[in-house]
């Protein structure tokens, strides 16, 4: 029973305490209005939008191939959840990330709920075109603060990825298509250690001006705290609003919940993170996965903010991915529950 104080031990189980309790995430009537009330007191947004990011971030470093149709599946498990983002999958070279060389069929094959945006992962225009091509509504280009990482990671140098994505961003737009921004190694870098904050804000300012309506601020290794998450938030947001801003948290040191408590304490409401803590990037090696979805949930249903998911349904879509791929979850949530 893991954390539960050792009073109620006797009385209660966890998996009473997620049907039964405020922390399911369905809105009980009356059970959520002193937490709401406490969220508002705090600072905290009313409101966090999560952009599960499970699928491809998640998956995409996965050695063995998943088959399409899992991930399909998942994919229509995670749409019945109440999540208003899934990000599907990555047009990128198979050469580089064989994982997601079924792009076309996932995108093709998947369930599109009205209400639900599927956005996918496109490094150039020859992505973008494919991507569209599959039916994507919603693109996403990725660039790095870091120059190494972002040679490694897309082959070409931060200015050269402006380039590309700046003609990316400029067709989404003719055919109004939105448009969103990672920047990775925002709290340091696999390959320099360390990265400035203005190279930061410069890189999150130049994705933000070309037309990116949101910027999704990557601590791709997971090394960044509280403190530096704060620093970094404060540089970015003197150019950004943080209406504007995500942050996507790896769990590497441990340090995920703790750094989006402080994101949220800053008015940022926009959450990526990965059902089971799922994920990893190939060219950040010894990265570990995002920031469990669940246990984003049960944090964010703990302090009243609302998120419109359903924390169980999550579980159960982490359930059937982690026993298609072979993977003990790393959601903490999911562990004490599935084990009580
Ligand atoms: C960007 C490229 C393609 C450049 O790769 P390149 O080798 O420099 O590309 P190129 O332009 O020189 O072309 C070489 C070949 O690739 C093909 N090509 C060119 N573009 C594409 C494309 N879009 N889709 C499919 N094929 C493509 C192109 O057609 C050509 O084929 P060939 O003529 O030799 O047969 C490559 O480096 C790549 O695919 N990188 C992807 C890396 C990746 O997906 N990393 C993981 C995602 S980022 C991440 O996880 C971090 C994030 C977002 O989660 C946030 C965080 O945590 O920080």
């Amino acid at each position: 029973m893991g954390n539960v104080p050792c009073a109620v031990k006797p009385c209660l189980s966890y998996q009473q305490l997620l049907r039964e309790h405020l922390w399911i995430g369905d809105s009980v009537a009356g059970a959520l209005e002193p937490a709401q009330e406490s969220a508002q007191l705090s600072g905290f947004p009313e409101y966090v939008k999560i952009v599960e990011v499970g699928p491809r971030d998640g998956l995409q470093n996965e050695k063995v191939i998943v088959p399409t149709d899992i991930k399909i599946e998942f994919i229509n498990q995670l749409s019945q959840t109440g999540l208003s983002v899934i990000e599907v999958t990555s047009f990128v070279s198979s050469r580089w990330i064989p994982q997601m060389a079924d792009h076309t069929e996932v995108m093709k094959g998947i369930h599109q709920y009205p209400g639900i945006r599927y956005p996918v992962l496109t490094p150039n225009l020859q992505g973008f075109h494919r991507a569209v091509a599959a039916g994507a509504t919603e693109v996403s280009v990725f660039g790095a603060a870091s120059e190494s990482f972002s040679k490694k990671n897309i082959n070409c140098s931060i200015e050269e990825s402006m380039k590309r994505f700046e003609e990316v961003v400029k067709c989404a737009r003719h055919m109004n298509i939105p448009a969103r921004g990672y920047v990775s190694c925002a709290l340091g870098c696999p390959y320099e250690g360390s990265i400035t904050l203005q190279k930061v804000t410069e890189v999150s300012k130049r994705l933000y001006g070309m037309g990116c309506y949101e910027i999704s601020l990557g601590d791709t290794i997971g090394v960044g705290t509280p403190g530096s998450m704060k620093k970094m938030l404060e540089s970015v947001m003197k150019e950004i609003p943080p209406r504007a801003l995500a942050v996507h948290c790896h769990d590497t040191y441990g340090q995920a919940l703790a750094n989006i408590l402080t994101a949220l304490q800053m008015g940022i409401n926009v959450v990526d993170s990965a059902v089971s803590g799922l994920g990893g990037c190939p060219y950040a090696k010894g990265a570990s996965g995002n920031v469990a979805t669940e246990d984003l949930i049960y944090m964010l249903n703990g302090l009243g903010v609302n998120t419109g998911v359903n924390l169980y349904k999550v579980m159960e879509a982490g359930d059937f991915i982690c026993k298609a791929v072979n993977k003990t979850t790393n959601s903490k949530v999911a562990q004490a529950s599935f084990n009580a």
